[in-house]
């Protein structure tokens, strides 16, 4: 599975231990930013990463802002994105579950780094549910068109 990750300045320390953890398991993961601290605008990294998600079948993303809100408005943006706002593995887990979100987005002011590695973990182990909730998530993509 194909992974992609971003993040904002505020977002930056969150990515980098997020990186490590999915790297020191094996997993193929692209970092497409930010690269510092340096103040940087976060719709940016939501857009550039969302349009990749969209493009590519069954990647996953990841985006990271001080609170997540900002990254999870842009991500939603594009058609065929569906970006949660997660905070604890519960959320993580409905995402996935319910909603076959493909993009998950957290903030880096918000949750510590042992939740986000578990956040992450449950968000890229767990499958869509279907059924009714395929009825539904289909109603969310004809908004999309
Ligand atoms: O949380 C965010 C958007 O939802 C971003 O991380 C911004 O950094 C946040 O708005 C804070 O901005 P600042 O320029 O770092 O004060």
């Amino acid at each position: 599975m194909k992974i992609f990750i971003a993040s904002d300045h505020a977002g930056f320390a969150l990515k980098r231990a997020i990186l490590e953890h999915l790297r020191a398991a094996g997993r193929e993961v692209e970092d497409l930013g930010t690269h510092s601290e340096e103040s940087v605008d976060y719709p940016d990294f939501a857009h550039t990463l969302a349009a990749r998600v969209a493009r590519e079948a069954e990647a996953r993303g990841i985006l990271i802002c001080a609170t997540g809100i900002g990254m999870s408005m842009a991500a939603n943006r594009h058609p065929g994105v569906r970006a949660a706002l997660c905070h604890d593995a519960y959320t993580a887990e409905m995402a996935r579950r319910h909603n076959n979100a493909n993009v998950l987005c957290m903030g880096g002011k918000v949750t510590g780094e042992a939740v986000a590695k578990q956040m992450v973990d449950i968000f890229l182990a767990t499958p869509f549910d279907g059924g009714r909730h395929a009825r539904r998530v289909a109603k969310l993509e004809a908004k999309d068109e």
